[in-house]
């Protein structure tokens, strides 16, 4: 069996239940915590019970939210019944561990009606609300989001949002939010307008600690979020692995060109450059203007007895690490080294920091970049030590509401490629297939 990634998992089942009005970015926060324990191999996964409700109506009004609408109300119950007997079977035949039960669940007879279940089927159930009362926030939102949904395919956006308003109204009229002292026995958390005030009542476990530290650490403001290699290094020219080696002239010439591509791209904005310790990167951020921080956490993954050779001297020296690497790259660790879990285990911090900052730009090393790439592009583990992530090249996201926009900006200064593929020791790929790579990686984008 996997080692876990946070104590206290073994045996362990969460229902998170969302609560809140519509367009309260329940669905957001759900998806956030899914993508988060997901990234650290958690089992997690999200029940929208907007989408079993569409299996059977499509594009109703606001009326059909109306509590006394008895038709409504009926297609409304059965569409969270099967969102929880699916989230059941999950838990039960998949091994789930946590579940996030996205409905609006805004009455306490809806509440205590799945904290039963919950209980029946020993599970924990913990209840998430957001609550927001910024009207100017709301209506954004429902630009954003709820115009475009599938209830309004067709339907002008002036109409979508009068509608959807009329929407919320209905849910105002029956919403009873959590409550310190009446449900003071329940284990809950209540976001209010984003996070700028969080209430958290009888947080059990750790898991359901970490769930509320991260979702305290959302904010939605926008922003970018530049990802970079360090220039090409004198190792990548030797095609050596690991080492603390200096940039190699051309990998000098990105350094001295990333000011310009940076401000080409995003202009006066204030950025903070995140780097490792190893020299190279440090190298590369040099000639940026701006406040620099050195993370060892982002220092290139260690290829312990491996490091300081090439791909082929291992496939000589340790052919059996080396196929076995090839096999299960996520879990393979180099001796006296680590594997790309471990480097998901110990970067955990920054992305619990970079969820909670501005615009950043970092300038790192590629399994390391992998790894946050993963996790904001959703890339399933076993595929995210196989992304390929060229040399300058500055990869700009930019987190949305349901996902994250990926833009690459070459550089246009050459570099060798230390891509290595699938059961081979050779690096380097000529100029097509680099391309190839780069298509790959946009692809992967939502
Ligand atoms: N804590 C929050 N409070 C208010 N809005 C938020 C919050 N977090 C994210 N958002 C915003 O909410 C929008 C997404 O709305 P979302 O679909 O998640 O709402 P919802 O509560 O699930 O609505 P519905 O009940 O209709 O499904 C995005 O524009 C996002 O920026």
């Amino acid at each position: 069996m996997s080692p876990y990634t946070v104590s206290n998992v073994q045996d362990l089942r969460i229902c998170v239940v969302m609560v809140g009005l519509p367009a309260r970015g329940k669905s957001f926060i759900s998806q956030k915590i899914v993508r988060y324990l997901s990234w650290l191999l958690i089992k997690a996964k999200c029940f929208n019970v907007g989408s079993y409700r569409r299996e059977t109506t499509q594009q109703p009004n606001a009326d059909f939210f109306d509590a006394n609408n008895k038709e409504g109300l009926k297609i409304r119950q059965l569409a969270v019944t099967n969102a929880i007997t699916d989230m059941m079977d999950w838990f039960n035949k998949e091994n789930g561990v946590v579940a996030i039960l996205d409905a609006t669940n805004t009455t306490r007879e809806r509440r205590n009606w799945v904290l039963k279940l919950c209980r029946q089927n020993r599970i924990e159930p913990m209840f998430l609300e957001s609550w927001c009362d910024d009207q100017d926030l709301i209506l954004r939102n429902i630009a954003e989001v709820k115009t475009t949904s599938p209830d309004y395919v067709g339907v002008e956006p002036e109409v979508a949002t009068k509608d959807f308003l009329n929407r919320i109204k209905k849910y105002e009229k029956i919403y009873e939010p959590l409550d310190e002292t009446y449900d003071q026995d329940l284990t809950f958390a209540k976001l209010i307008n984003i996070a700028q005030q969080v209430i958290a009542n009888k947080i059990q476990s750790y898991l359901e600690s970490r769930i509320v530290f991260y979702v305290m650490n959302l904010h939605i403001k926008p922003r970018c979020i530049y990802l970079s290699r360090h220039g090409e290094s004198i190792y990548n020219l030797e095609k050596k692995i690991g080492g603390d080696s200096s940039l190699s002239p051309r990998g000098l010439k990105y350094a001295e060109k990333l000011p310009e591509l940076v401000k080409q791209d995003a202009g006066d904005v204030d950025l903070t450059v995140w780097t490792s310790t190893l020299i190279r990167t440090q190298e590369t951020a040099q000639y940026l203007p701006y406040k620099q921080l050195q993370w060892k956490a982002l220092d290139e993954l260690d290829a312990g007895v491996c490091d300081g050779m090439t791909y082929e001297e291992i496939e000589k020296e340790f052919p059996e690490d080396f196929r076995a690497r090839d096999e299960n790259k996520y879990e393979y660790r180099y001796r006296g080294g680590e594997s790309y879990r471990d480097v998901v285990i110990r970067l955990e911090p920054i992305i619990m920091e970079l969820e909670r900052q501005e615009n950043i730009l970092i300038i790192t090393h590629q399994a390391v970049l992998r790894c946050i790439y993963a996790y904001f592009m959703n890339v399933p583990q076993e595929e995210s030590p196989w992304v390929a992530i060229p040399l300058h090249t500055l990869i700009k996201l930019e987190p949305r509401a349901y996902g994250t926009k990926v833009t690459l900006i070459k550089a246009d200064i050459p570099a060798v490629s230390t891509y290595k593929e699938k059961g081979t020791s050779q690096v380097g790929e000529d100029d097509k297939s680099t391309n190839i790579k780069t298509r790959n990686l946009l692809m992967t984008s939502l």
